[in-house]
């Protein structure tokens, strides 16, 4: 695909549900009692994974565009599904229906693509081996396929060494069915969109700083779900924004849950111009909207706690870096070598083609800024949305055009992106 230089970007568009949220919606909806209503779902590749799983267990669920209806079977009524689970390239997916399928008491089979192939999974099955689930796979069930039979489970008292919302998620489902009570601890704090999102479904658990606590044998009760935007797609046109010039980008109804709000934090330790307005507070998720103009940006240092609350955002902050005065650095970030692709390599390698002076290290990254992006070079997405969309963001700042190999992975979170990038270049 042949990306150009715009002029400027203005207009105003509504950034596509939440991923994390419109996964953990559809769920919780297939484990509990009544129907599940869903409102502004996200319709990517990855939520079409969960949602295909689900079936396979038996649940009844209605998908058109961004409305959902979830007719939930209530805990333990999951049944054996006939053929293999295809988690596509959801590490959501994957990671969180372990979980669930650890209470439950037949087998099941997961496979994925060949990036989630890549992926470690001893985070979680190795703790839901130690609450009693039976699961194997390569590497002795660190690389799917991984085949699982659950059930029998006891809950238990785990400190996670990674500050991981998939894997908190996963041994909270499980002990959601185990006997007893479970315990997670996270080293610093991840998302908490299954403990909104739990609550809001009828069950009790106990939030205390990093640790979460849940008792085994609770029931779930149906919810209406409004799905916010997701920051994580609004980033990259945040970040147009800020480094286009003569532009301002209106983003309407987007999350800003504080687990996930780094993005901003950076945006204005930056410098950049960012507002918002009509801020929604009194639901499960808060919202707001947001408007970003044109900025002059200065570099900035991104570790330790702010890590997991922009950790999908780090590669377009590496272009908004290129675009600022000074040197950013980047570290703690690690969790980058186990995404879709390696984010560290990825981002690197691939800026690195358009101009861009950047180095890789052993827990992040340098950027040395600010560089005119010179483009006019062939890179690619490797496969990963994330990069594909931070690449196009790139082009519309590029002094020659670029061709971008692998922009069909941006489906995996926003398949309206290029049409949005469209309608807002002038
Ligand atoms: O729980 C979730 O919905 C997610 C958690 C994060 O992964 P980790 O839990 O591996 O940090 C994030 O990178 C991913 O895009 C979505
Ligand atoms: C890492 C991501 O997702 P997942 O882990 O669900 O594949 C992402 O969306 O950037």
């Amino acid at each position: 695909m042949k990306l150009e230089r715009v002029n400027k970007l203005n207009g105003e568009i509504q950034i596509p549900g939440d991923k994390s949220i419109s996964h953990r919606a559809v769920m919780f909806g297939s484990m509990a009692n009544g129907v599940t209503k869903i409102e502004n779902f996200l319709p990517g590749a990855d939520c079409l994974s969960t949602i295909s799983c689900f079936r396979k267990m038996g649940v009844s669920i209605s998908q058109s565009g961004t409305d959902v209806s979830v007719v939930g079977k209530g805990m333990g009524q999951l049944k054996e599904p006939a053929s293999l689970l295809d988690v596509g390239n959801s590490g959501t997916t994957t990671r969180l229906i372990l979980g669930v399928l650890a209470g439950l008491p037949f087998h099941s089979c997961l496979i994925g693509d060949e990036s989630i192939a890549k992926r470690p999974m001893s985070r979680v099955t190795n703790p839901l081996k130690q609450m009693g689930a039976k699961i194997d796979g390569r590497e002795y069930g660190n690389y799917t396929p991984i085949s699982i039979r659950g059930g029998d489970l006891k809950g238990i008292n785990y400190i996670s060494p990674v500050a991981s919302a998939q894997v908190k998620s996963a041994i909270l489902l499980a002990g959601l069915q185990a006997q007893g009570e479970t315990t997670v601890r996270e080293p610093h704090k991840s998302r908490d969109h299954t403990e909104n999102m739990l609550k809001a479904f009828g069950v009790n658990l106990e939030v205390d700083g990093l640790t979460v606590k849940i008792k085994g044998g609770q029931e779930l009760t149906a919810a209406s779900i409004f799905v916010p935007g997701d920051i994580s797609s609004a980033a990259f046109f945040l970040a147009a924004g800020a480094i286009n010039p003569r532009s301002e980008i209106r983003l309407n109804r987007v999350g800003t849950n504080q687990t996930r709000t780094g993005i901003l934090d950076v945006l204005l330790n930056m410098g950049a111009s960012v507002t918002q307005a009509n801020s929604v507070t009194d639901q499960a998720e808060p919202m707001a909207d947001f408007i970003v103009r044109t900025s002059n940006l200065k570099a900035t240092e991104i570790s330790g706690d702010l890590i997991p609350r922009l950790i999908d955002e780090i590669p377009i902050i590496a272009l908004l870096a290129t675009q600022a005065e000074g040197t950013t650095v980047i570290k703690d970030a690690s969790e980058l070598k186990v995404k879709e692709t390696n984010r560290i390599d990825t981002v690197v390698s691939e800026l690195s083609k358009l101009g861009a002076d950047i180095e890789a290290t052993d827990d992040g990254m340098i950027i040395r800024g600010k560089t005119a992006l010179k483009g006019g070079a062939i890179v690619s997405s490797h496969g990963d949305h994330r990069i594909g969309m931070m690449l196009a963001v790139a082009s519309t700042i590029c002094e020659e055009p670029i061709q971008l190999e692998g922009n069909e992975a941006i489906n995996v979170s926003y398949p309206s992106f290029f049409e949005h990038l469209r309608n807002l270049s002038e």
